[in-house]
């Protein structure tokens, strides 16, 4: 075996409240995250979204302290697990390739190409695929690896997925149990676990694996921890007008509120650092829905992070993928083509087929309406003072 190296992908975050604008716009401008009948539409689209949206972004990572975590918490993660490399005899180095913000993937690629890395681990840094997340980075891989001729003599192997490891269901279940044992009712104090939604379209259309996984991620935590405690599981940070998996997290906590809960454990399910969705929207926003419902404990188990658990379970995945068949891009789960993964195909405001292409053109003319009103700054929604 010759050079080896480990990528480590994540979707990074913005570092400074002035990234958050350019990181939204690299984040709708995926394919992968919204697609549109038209590729031509995505940058538009990604444009409009982004500055209708990044002040209120802005605000909530003003809230965490004016930046997001991410590429910190990861690169740590990347360090501890050379170290445990190192430590079991492997000398490898570990690289990071961020989706939507520094040190960009390509980034990351250009470095192992640098160092002349011949055997290569590829692992995202997300539990339970996703074709919006890990499906998402290795499409950017893929694509550097067809035009690439060079990155083609690399022996590469990716891991789509590794929720079910017994070291990461260990440290979880370790961290839980920590918060569990602050409550005043460890007996009965139900476990919620909070994962990040997608759009019910790229489970039921384009055959997104995410629902199941998450699903069993959740069975194989509660069997391991092998406690009494009822669980639930909801779905969080829902974006735009489609319906995304269910239950949402806010209703969720509603609902057990009105039953008379009043102590909540809450597990954030998805990732594996603190991120602006565990720091933020847990910890404040459902805090205080929860609070105001009358939960008067919430608490929240914190994120893996470089748990010495998780990081050495990420090592023994590196080795023992070193050794199994390799695992290619084509391999793993790609939408369909032709799959439409935009929002109008949910917007069910007529009955009938002609009804429904009619909704379209009617959509897409109040998206290029709105367009022309960004620019120009004229336009009924700055009357009504909403841009
Ligand atoms: C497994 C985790 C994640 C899935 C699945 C996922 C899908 C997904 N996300 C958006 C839209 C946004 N995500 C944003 C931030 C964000 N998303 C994840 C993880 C998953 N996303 C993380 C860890 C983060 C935070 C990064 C950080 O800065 O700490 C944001 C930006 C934040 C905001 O403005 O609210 C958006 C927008 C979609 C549309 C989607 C599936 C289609
Ligand atoms: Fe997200």
């Amino acid at each position: 075996m010759g050079r080896v190296g480990v990528l480590l992908l994540n979707l990074g975050g913005p570092e400074q409240l002035q990234d958050v604008r350019p990181f939204l716009y690299n984040l709708f401008s995926d394919p992968e995250i919204i697609r549109l009948p038209f590729a031509w539409m995505q940058k538009p689209l990604a444009w409009m979204i982004s500055t209708l949206r990044y002040q209120k972004s802005q605000e909530n990572y003003k809230a965490i302290g004016g930046g997001s975590p991410l590429r910190r918490i990861t690169e740590e993660q990347a360090l501890a697990l050379q170290g445990s490399l190192q430590e079991k005899g492997h000398d490898i180095r570990v690289y990071v390739g961020m989706r939507y913000w520094n040190p960009f993937t390509e980034e990351a690629v250009a470095k192992i190409k640098r160092d002349q890395i011949e055997d290569l681990v590829i692992l995202p840094l997300y539990p339970q695929f996703s074709i919006s997340t890990s499906g998402s980075s290795f499409r950017v891989l893929e694509k550097l690896w067809e035009q690439d001729p060079s990155l083609q003599k690399i022996d590469y192997t990716v891991i789509p997925s590794w929720y079910s490891r017994p070291g990461y269901l260990q440290a979880m279940t370790e961290l839980i149990q920590q918060e569990i044992e602050h409550c005043e009712q460890p007996e009965q104090v139900p476990i919620f676990f909070s994962a990040h939604g997608v759009p019910v379209s790229y489970v039921e259309e384009a055959g997104d694996p995410y629902r199941d996984e998450i699903e069993g991620c959740t069975a194989a935590i509660m069997q391991t921890l092998n406690r009494p405690n009822p669980h639930v599981l909801a779905y969080q940070s829902r974006v735009g007008p489609v319906e995304w998996l269910q239950p949402y997290t806010e209703e969720a906590i509603l609902e057990l509120a009105k039953e008379g809960v009043k102590e909540l454990v809450v597990v954030p399910i998805s990732f594996v650092s603190e991120h602006i969705e565990t720091l933020e929207e847990i910890d404040m926003e459902y805090r205080e829905l929860a609070e105001e419902a009358g939960i008067e404990k919430f608490h929240r188990v914190p994120a893996l992070n470089t748990h010495p658990v998780f990081i050495n379970d990420l090592a023994e995945m590196v080795i023992e993928a070193l050794d199994a068949p390799n695992i290619k891009f084509s391999d793993v789960a790609h939408p369909g083509k032709k799959t439409k993964m935009y929002p109008q195909e949910s917007w069910e405001w007529g009955l009938t087929t002609t009804a429904e292409v009619w909704n379209g053109r009617l959509a897409m003319l109040g998206m290029i309406g709105i367009l022309i009103e960004i620019m120009t700054g004229q336009g009924p929604l700055h009357f009504i003072g909403l841009l």
